[in-house]
């Protein structure tokens, strides 16, 4: 099976979860699109929801397919939000903010009752850290910032790149929210909730790609069939 089709089948087995009258999280990301594309389609056949997408795209891909929305000023509690991860250990922990979404997912999935995420295989890892960690940071004192998280790293015994994302274009990558992204190498994460506090402790810091504790579920599809999993711990 490709990996795509693998998206496809976990957002397929994530579909079951989704109830009448649900308020609905929707993510970001090519998985989450395929979810989006699944979802319409129960929606145009009857499913009544209302959905707050995490990213401009997603609320786009949205709108063009029928997938009614809210914001989460209009409906600030959902019950279930459902998106894709870069990186998901055995606790649930997550990497994410690869398409650059990563704050807006975690406001949602913050607000959630409910997080499941939808990944193909190969996003499942021993220890979180392979895939660059996504840094938001504000615009100002970009170069004090950058200094500062790699300080708070090194303290973690923490090195490698850090990188500001660019566009194909060579532009700095911009979020929703006006922000810049720095993608950190760091390699294995060994304690990431002490690196999330130390980033947290950052004030040119927005916010950072790790999810601790608020994904409930995994809907992971492999080659030979769909695993759900929950947290070992
Ligand atoms: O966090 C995200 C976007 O900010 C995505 O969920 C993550 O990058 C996974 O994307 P994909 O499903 O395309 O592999």
């Amino acid at each position: 099976m490709s990996q795509q089709s693998m998206k496809i089948e976990a957002a397929r087995a994530a579909l079951e979860y989704v109830e009448n009258g649900m308020r609905l999280g929707i993510g970001s990301g090519s998985t989450a699109e395929e979810f989006v594309k699944l979802l319409a389609e129960r929606v145009n056949a009857g499913l009544e929801i209302i959905g707050v997408p995490t990213s401009e795209r997603t609320a786009k891909l949205c709108t063009e397919l029928g997938v009614p929305l809210s914001s989460l000023d209009e409906t600030p509690q959902l019950d279930l939000t459902i998106d894709g991860a870069d990186e998901l250990d055995a606790n649930l922990s997550l990497i994410k903010g690869g398409g650059g979404a990563l704050l807006r997912e975690k406001i949602v999935a913050f607000a959630s009752k409910k997080m499941i995420v939808i990944a193909d295989g190969s996003k499942v890892v021993e220890k979180l850290g392979a895939f660059p960690l996504p840094i938001e940071v504000n615009i100002f004192g970009l170069a004090a910032t950058k200094q500062a998280v790699e300080d708070a790293a090194g303290k973690l015994n923490l090195t490698g790149a850090i990188k500001i994302r660019e566009n194909r274009d060579g532009d700095e990558f911009k979020t929703d929210g006006g922000h810049l992204i720095l993608d950190a190498s760091f390699g294995h994460i060994c304690d990431p909730e002490a690196l999330s506090n130390a980033l947290h402790a950052i004030p040119g810091v927005v916010e950072h790609g790790l999810f601790i504790g608020l994904a409930d579920v995994a809907v992971v599809a492999q080659e030979n069939g769909v695993e759900i999993k929950t947290a070992a711990l």
